[in-house]
């Protein structure tokens, strides 16, 4: 089980940088949490993913190795080859993300949106797949603790076990996930 004691250590070195990232952002932002940083960014909820894309085999720009979504995360940290296929979304238009060797890409997810009051924007990603090659990628992610508050001005408050199940419930009933603006509260005229 080599593969198991590789993917704790990475782990644990991603939980590191991780929380080195979060103190970042919450210093950066001056955000005042209510709880334990711990709460928001709980080891226990942490995954690993190790992902093969395919070859396409389809000759369209359509062939998605991921759809469309964003990260229900609170941060993301990627670990891609040298295929590329990652895309992101701004203003409209798709982007490539260009794979550097050696180097990590952090994608803020959901729940960090939240917590910042959208200072910060969860960033909407899929993956293309290659005609040529094959791409393989190990992904981390972290979440808060389940049952933790999640309390900001912008947002009814709610748990991550909330939103979790409301995204179930999304795609059940309406096809796909919804997301954040199922929680967010109306929108004041105040200047
Ligand atoms: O494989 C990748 O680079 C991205 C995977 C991804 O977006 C996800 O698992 O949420
Ligand atoms: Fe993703």
């Amino acid at each position: 089980m080599i593969i198991r004691n590789l993917l704790e250590e990475y782990r644990r070195h991603l939980t590191r940088l991780a929380s080195t990232l979060f103190e970042a952002m919450v210093r950066g932002l001056g955000l005042k949490l209510e709880l334990p940083r711990s709460t928001y960014l709980d080891e226990s909820t942490e995954l690993v993913r190790v992902y093969r894309y395919p070859r396409s085999s389809v000759d369209k720009e359509l062939a998605n190795g991921m759809h469309v979504h964003t990260d229900s995360s609170l941060l993301s940290i990627l670990n891609e080859d040298q295929v590329g296929g990652l895309q992101f979304l701004k203003d409209d238009q798709w982007s490539d993300v260009k794979p550097i060797p050696s180097t990590l890409i952090v994608n803020l997810g959901d729940m960090m949106q939240a917590l910042s009051d959208d200072e910060y924007k969860s960033v909407t990603h899929k993956v293309k797949l290659s005609k040529q090659k094959e791409r393989v990628s190990i992904c981390y992610f972290v979440f808060p603790q389940e049952n933790a508050l999640i309390h900001t001005s912008k947002y009814k408050p709610f748990t991550y076990n909330d939103f979790r199940a409301q995204v179930q419930l999304d795609v059940k009933t309406v096809g796909w996930k919804i997301g954040l603006q199922n929680f967010k509260l109306p929108q004041t005229s105040s200047n």
